[in-house]
């Protein structure tokens, strides 16, 4: 591992079960596994399970987390120095002996608490939450639990439920800082759809953001309605429909970029990206290939999988201006 001059840190924000895995999996594909290194921040649980149980207090209350160790390890990375950071053992409850990490290029904080104390917050230069709608969340957690974990469809029902109020209280509320909401919906598309397999996605964008410049669709700063089935894109029903336009989320501007729908032909996708601007590709259909590289994750037929290569895409953008030579140079003066 090279050392690296300036550390650029990634905050990767949502609920156990929203897609986080699938993303940073989607990152290395741009970053390589080398050069980047990945938190997880349930290695800053301070209560183990043991204790939750006995005193009531969920993992996602910040009286379970230790945030200034969390805050203090991040920045000794940040600096260049190396760290022992805990761990917590998803296998046992326990909170494990402490492991050696090595500051990297790119550093990745990802869980249920990257954007909640301030500190932090100011230390991280970009950012994503994942706002997965209570519909969808419990249709993918009941067909990953039930089918790959062997839980019972009641039980995983009550345990989301349980978790709702801390949820609502200290999780949620991090979507006021991302840079990027990646908002995950039932389709407007089907009447009542019960299966939530077509869903309707949303990438709110944050404007005025130094150094981001939100990808739009055909006319910066219009309003767009697009169907873009027919001769171009094969779509079997209910279709697909793709929004672009701006709105106010938590008193601040955004652009707004929405899939509505599902991809009958991934190849196809080649089609969208000629009507997208500012992706930050480096060659004209590269957001298209880095779909394709994994059609087997969840998503990669729907909005998620290409708002997460565009989220990526502006990731490796901003790591690539911050570490530019003219960026070292302006920190150095
Ligand atoms: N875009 C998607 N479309 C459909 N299902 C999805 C999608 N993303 C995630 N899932 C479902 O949710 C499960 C969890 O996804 P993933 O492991 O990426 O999430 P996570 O946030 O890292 O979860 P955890 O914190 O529990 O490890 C997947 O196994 C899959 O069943
Ligand atoms: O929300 C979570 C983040 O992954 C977990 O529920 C939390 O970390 C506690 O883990 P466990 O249930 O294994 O004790």
């Amino acid at each position: 591992m090279t050392k690296p001059e300036r550390v650029v840190l990634i905050g990767v924000a949502g609920d156990s079960g929203c897609g986080k895995s699938t993303f940073l999996r989607r990152l290395i594909d741009l970053f390589g596994e080398e050069l980047m290194t990945v938190i997880c921040l349930d290695d800053y649980h301070s209560l183990d399970r043991k204790q939750r149980k006995e005193t009531g207090i969920t993992a996602l209350d910040p009286r379970a987390n230790n945030f200034d160790l969390m805050y203090e390890q991040i920045k000794a990375l940040k600096e260049g120095q190396a760290i022992d950071k805990p761990i917590y053992n998803h296998e046992t409850g326990n909170i494990d002996p402490p492991e050696r990490i090595e500051p990297n290029h790119i550093l990745v904080v990802e869980g249920l608490h990257p954007l909640y104390d301030e500190r932090v917050r100011e230390l991280i230069d970009f950012s994503v939450y994942f706002d997965i709608s209570d519909e969808v969340k419990i249709a993918w957690k009941i067909q990953r639990d039930m089918a790959e974990r062997g839980h019972r469809y009641e039980d995983v029902l009550a345990q989301i439920n349980s978790r709702k109020p801390d949820f609502t209280k200290y999780i949620e509320p991090q979507r006021e800082f991302a840079d990027v909401v990646l908002q995950v919906l039932p389709t407007n598309l089907i009447k009542d759809d019960k299966e939530r397999k077509v869903l309707r996605v949303r990438m709110l964008q944050r404007e005025g953001k130094e150094g981001f410049d939100p990808v739009y669709l055909f006319d910066e700063g219009s309003s767009i309605q697009w169907t873009p089935c027919g001769r171009k894109l094969t779509c079997s029903y209910p279709g697909m429909q793709l929004y672009y336009g701006s709105d106010v989320y938590y008193g601040r501007y955004v652009s707004v970029l929405e899939v509505d729908g599902q991809f009958d032909n991934l190849e196809e996708v080649i089609y969208i990206e000629t009507h997208l601007s500012k992706t930050s590709t480096k060659y004209k259909g590269e957001m298209t290939h880095l779909l394709l590289q994994h059609r087997e994750y969840p998503g990669s037929n729907n909005g998620t999988g290409l708002f997460q290569v565009l989220t990526g895409l502006k990731m490796r953008a901003a790591y690539e201006r911050l570490t530019s030579k003219e960026a070292k140079l302006a920190a150095k003066v």
